[in-house]
C-alpha cells in the first residue's frame, strides 16, 4: 500500500536496542509514525518496561534515547501499532530528531486532530463501548488526537445529532463504532445537512448531491461490517483506528433511493430485493441471536425459495473504463479509479421476469462471510452501482451460486444470473398498477392472498419481497435508484 506524501527517515547516528538487536539502522517513514516521545533514560522510562532490562553498560554508553510509535503492516491488510527505540549519545542531536518529527507530523495536514465519536452500544455483539475503550482511544491517545464521545441511546440517535446538532466545524471528522447501520445513520446525518445547507431538494430524483466534506471513519462493532471490510480489506478495530489517525481517505458512492418523488433513503452497499430482503426482514426478529441471525435467516430463505415478478428499467453505464466481470479489486489505498463521468449514451433498458434476487452493489460489499463480495470488481467511487438479476432457478442452481460467493468461482457465470453497471435504476413489481401504488405494509398480505386465489396453480410466492437497504428495510417495493 502506497501512501501519496512519504518522507522517509533514517536513523544512522542511533542504535536501536529494542527487540534485542544491536546497532541496526531502522527506516520508519513519516506518514507512517504515529507519535514520538524522548526517553528520560536515567531513571528508566515507566511505559517502556523493556528499557529497564537493559543492561547497565549499554544505558551508560547511549544516555539518551527516543521512541517512535509507528504503522506496521501485518498479516490480511491488517495494521498494528508497533514501537522503535533510538538511542545516542549526545542529548541535543537526540532533542533535535524528536522536534523535528514532531514538526513533520504537524506539517501532515490531512491527519484529524479533533474527532466526534458515536458509539452503537447494541451493534454486533454489544461490544462497541469496549472495543472502543480498549483498543481505539489508548491510540487515538497516542497519537494527540481529541475526542468527543457519544454513545447512542436510541436507534437514529447519532442520525439526528449530525443533523441538527452537532458543531461540525470544531472536527476534523467523526468515527462511527458500529456496523453497516450505523454508519447508514451517520451518512444520513451528514449528507442530510450538507444537502440543506447547499439548498439541494432531497425529493428530487434528478438533483445531485453536493459531496460532505467531513470525514466518516468507521469502527467494526456490527453485524456485516462489509462498509468497513470492503475498504479497508479487513474488519479490525485496531486496523481501522490507524487508519483514521493516519489519516486515509476514501471517496465513496451514494445512491438516493426514491418512491413516487419522495425520497427514502441513502444507500452505500447493498440493495437488495427478493433474497437479501427477506433474510433482513426475517433477521430482525432475531436480533437477540447477534450475528448469526444472518445465517439463521438466510438458511431458513434458502429454503423458503420465494421468486418476485417484477421489471426492472436501467440505464447502463457505457462510458466507464471497466466491467462488474473485470479481476481487478478497489479497496482504500490501493487506488482511486478517476473515470470519465458522466455523459449518458444509449438509453434505459427494461427486463421483465421472475427474480430470485435483485441486488445493487455500489462497492463490494465483501465481508467476513463473503471475502470477495457481492460484486468484486464493483468500485467504491465511480458513480455507478452493480446491477445483479438472480432469475428463478432451482435451490440447487441457487445454492451453487450462493457458494461461489466464498470461493474463487465467478457467480455470474451461471445462465440464470446477469449483471449490468448502471447509472441509475427502477423497480416495478408486478401487481402494481398505478403511480398510486398501494403501500407495502399495509396490502401486502392482502394481495397475496388475492393472486393465489386468482392463481390456484401459482407455487405461492407472495407478490412482494421488501428491499434491504444497508441492512434497513424500505417501505415501498417499486423504488428509482439514482
Ligand atoms: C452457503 C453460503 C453462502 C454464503 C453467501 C454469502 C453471501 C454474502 C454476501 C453478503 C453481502 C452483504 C452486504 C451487506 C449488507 C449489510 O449492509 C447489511 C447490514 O449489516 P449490519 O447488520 O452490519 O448493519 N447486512 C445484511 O443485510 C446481511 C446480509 C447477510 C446475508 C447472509 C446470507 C447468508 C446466506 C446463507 C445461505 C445458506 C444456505 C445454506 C443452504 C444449505
Ligand atoms: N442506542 C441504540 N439503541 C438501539 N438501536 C440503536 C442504537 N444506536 C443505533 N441503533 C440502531 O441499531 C441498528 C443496528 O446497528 P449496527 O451498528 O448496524 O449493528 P448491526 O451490524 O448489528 O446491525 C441500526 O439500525 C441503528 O440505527
Ligand atoms: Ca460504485
Amino acid at each position: 500500500m502506497h501512501h501519496p506524501f512519504k518522507v522517509g527517515f533514517c536513523f544512522p547516528k542511533f542504535l536501536r536496542r529494542d527487540k534485542g538487536e544491536s546497532g541496526t539502522s531502522h527506516g520508519v517513514s513519516v506518514s507512517e509514525i504515529l507519535a514520538v516521545r524522548e526517553l528520560d533514560v536515567d531513571s528508566g522510562t515507566k511505559d517502556d518496561g523493556r528499557w529497564q532490562k537493559m543492561p547497565q553498560k549499554s544505558t551508560e554508553a547511549y544516555p539518551y534515547a527516543f521512541t517512535v510509535s509507528y504503522v506496521e503492516r501485518a498479516w490480511q491488510h491488517r495494521w498494528r501499532c508497533s514501537d522503535v527505540t533510538f538511542h545516542c549519545l549526545e542529548g541535543a542531536l537526540c532533542q533535535q530528531w524528536v522536534q523535528t518529527i514532531r514538526e513533520q507530523l504537524t506539517a501532515l495536514t490531512s491527519r484529524p486532530k479533533h474527532l466526534l465519536v458515536y458509539i452503537n452500544p447494541y451493534g454486533g455483539k454489544q461490544q462497541g463501548e469496549r472495543i472502543y475503550e480498549q483498543k481505539v482511544a489508548p491510540l487515538f491517545t497516542l497519537a494527540s488526537i481529541s475526542t468527543h464521545v457519544i454513545v447512542t441511546e436510541h436507534a437514529n440517535h447519532a442520525r439526528d445529532h449530525l443533523r441538527t446538532e452537532a458543531e461540525l466545524k470544531k472536527y476534523d471528522g467523526v468515527v462511527c463504532v458500529g456496523g453497516d447501520g450505523m454508519f447508514s445513520e451517520m451518512v444520513h446525518g451528514l449528507v442530510s445537512r450538507t444537502q440543506r445547507d447547499n439548498g439541494v431538494d432531497q425529493n428530487s430524483p434528478e438533483e445531485k448531491l453536493v459531496p460532505c466534506t467531513l470525514r466518516i471513519g468507521i469502527i467494526p462493532a456490527g453485524s456485516t461490517d462489509c462498509i468497513c471490510y470492503a475498504t479497508v480489506g479487513i474488519n479490525d478495530p485496531v486496523t481501522s483506528a490507524l487508519h483514521i489517525i493516519v489519516g486515509d481517505a476514501q471517496a465513496m458512492d451514494v445512491c438516493s433511493v426514491h418512491h413516487n418523488n419522495t425520497f427514502l433513503r441513502y444507500s452505500v452497499s447493498l440493495l437488495g430485493y427478493g433474497f437479501y430482503g427477506d433474510v433482513l426482514a426475517d433477521s430482525e426478529r432475531k436480533r437477540w441471536m447477534g450475528p448469526a441471525r444472518y445465517d439463521f435467516s438466510g438458511f431458513k430463505t434458502f429454503l423458503t425459495h420465494h421468486y418476485y415478478e417484477g421489471t426492472v428499467s436501467f440505464l447502463p453505464a457505457t462510458d466507464i473504463l471497466g466491467t462488474p466481470r473485470d479481476k481487478t479489486r478497489c479497496r482504500a489505498g490501493y487506488h482511486q479509479p478517476l473515470f470519465l463521468l458522466p455523459e449518458y449514451k444509449g438509453g434505459w433498458r427494461v427486463i421483465r421476469g421472475k427474480f430470485l434476487a435483485i441486488n445493487a452493489a455500489s462497492m463490494s460489499c465483501a465481508c467476513p462471510r463473503s471475502p470477495k463480495g457481492l460484486s468484486p470488481a464493483a468500485h467504491l467511487a465511480d458513480g455507478t452501482t452493480d446491477l445483479i438479476l438472480v432469475r428463478k432457478c432451482s435451490r440447487f442452481n441457487f445454492l451453487r451460486h450462493l457458494l461461489r460467493h466464498t470461493s474463487k468461482y465467478d457467480q455470474f457465470d451461471m445462465t440464470f444470473v446477469e449483471v449490468h453497471r448502471v447509472r441509475r435504476f427502477r423497480f416495478t413489481p408486478r401487481y402494481c398498477q398505478s403511480d398510486s401504488e398501494l403501500d407495502l405494509r399495509e396490502n401486502g398480505k392482502k394481495l397475496f392472498s388475492q393472486i393465489c386465489r386468482d392463481h390456484p396453480a401459482c407455487s405461492c410466492s407472495p407478490a412482494y419481497s421488501s428491499w434491504n437497504c444497508d441492512g434497513e428495510i424500505l417501505p415501498h417495493a417499486a423504488i428509482e435508484v439514482g
